[in-house]
C-alpha cells in the first residue's frame, strides 16, 4: 500500500500553535504517514519580508516539531535562491516519490482565497490534493469565481485515497484565531506568548533577539 505524504508550506515567521494544530489534524484526517513542513526560503508573494532569515524560520520550525510523530522539515525553499513556488516545490517531490503516492498540501483559507493568483496554480491540482484549514470568517461565497468552481467540484463524499491527486477536502478542525502577524505584534510589546508558540521557539527567537521592539 502507498502511504499518503503530507506537505505544508508557510513562512512560518514564526512557526506558531495554530500552524502545529493544523498540521496535526492534517496528518490524522488525511491518514498521512508524514507531514512536511516547508518554510518558504523567498516568499515573493507577501507585501513586506519576512522578520527572520530562511535559515531561522527553519531551525524554529524544526524546533517546533522535534516531539510530534509524523512532522517532519523539508529544506527545499530555503535553499531554492529564487522565489518559492509551490506548482515547482510539489513537482519536485512528485518526481522523487512517482505517480502513484497520494500528495495532499495544506493550505490555510485565506490562501485558498488567492490561490488563483499562485504560479501556474491550476497545475496544483493535478499533483496533488488539497486541504484546506478553515480561519475564522472563512466564507466560500467570497472566493474568487475560479477558486469558488474548484472548491465546490472538487471535494468528493470520502477521501479514501485511492487517487494520488486532484480533490479539495476542508479539515474538520474548529477554525482559531491565531496569526504570526499577532505574534510578532505582542513579543514587541513584550507581551507573554507563551501559550501561543512552543517554549524552545520563544527561547530561540529570545535568543537572536527576534521580533523584538
Ligand atoms: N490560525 C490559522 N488557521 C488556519 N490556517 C492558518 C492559520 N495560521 C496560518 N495558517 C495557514 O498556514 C499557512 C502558513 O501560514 P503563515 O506562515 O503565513 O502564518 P500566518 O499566521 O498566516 O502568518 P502572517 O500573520 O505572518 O501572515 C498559510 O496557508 C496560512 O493560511
Ligand atoms: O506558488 C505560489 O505562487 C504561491 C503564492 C503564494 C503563497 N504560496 C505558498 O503558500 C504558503 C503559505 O504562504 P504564506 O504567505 O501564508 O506563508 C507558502 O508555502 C507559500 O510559498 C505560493
Amino acid at each position: 500500500m502507498t502511504h499518503a505524504i503530507g506537505l505544508f508550506g508557510g513562512t512560518f515567521d514564526p512557526i506558531h500553535n495554530a500552524h502545529l494544530r493544523m498540521a496535526e489534524a492534517f496528518r490524522d484526517e488525511c491518514r498521512l504517514a508524514e507531514v512536511r513542513l516547508i518554510p518558504a526560503g523567498q516568499p515573493y508573494h507577501r507585501a513586506q519580508a519576512p522578520h527572520a532569515t530562511p535559515e531561522q524560520r527553519l531551525a524554529m520550525v524544526k524546533l517546533a516539531i522535534a516531539d510530534r510523530p509524523g512532522l517532519v522539515a523539508d529544506e527545499r525553499e530555503v535553499h531554492r535562491p529564487r522565489p518559492a513556488y509551490t506548482v515547482e516545490t510539489l513537482e519536485e517531490v512528485r518526481a522523487e516519490v512517482g505517480a502513484e503516492v497520494p500528495l495532499w498540501l495544506l493550505i490555510g483559507g485565506d490562501s485558498l482565497a488567492t490561490l488563483d493568483r499562485w504560479r501556474r496554480w491550476r497545475e496544483l491540482f493535478a499533483l496533488a490534493h488539497v486541504a484546506v484549514a478553515l480561519r475564522p470568517g472563512f466564507d466560500p461565497a467570497t472566493l474568487p469565481a475560479a477558486v469558488r468552481h474548484e472548491w465546490q467540484t472538487r471535494q468528493v463524499p470520502d477521501f479514501p485515497n485511492r487517487t494520488p491527486s486532484g480533490t479539495i477536502r476542508p479539515l474538520a478542525l474548529p477554525p482559531v484565531a491565531l496569526s504570526a502577524t499577532d505574534i510578532r505584534a505582542r513579543l514587541a510589546r513584550g507581551d507573554d506568548v507563551s501559550t501561543l508558540i512552543p517554549a524552545p521557539v520563544l527561547a530561540y527567537l529570545r535568543a537572536h533577539g527576534l521580533y523584538q521592539r
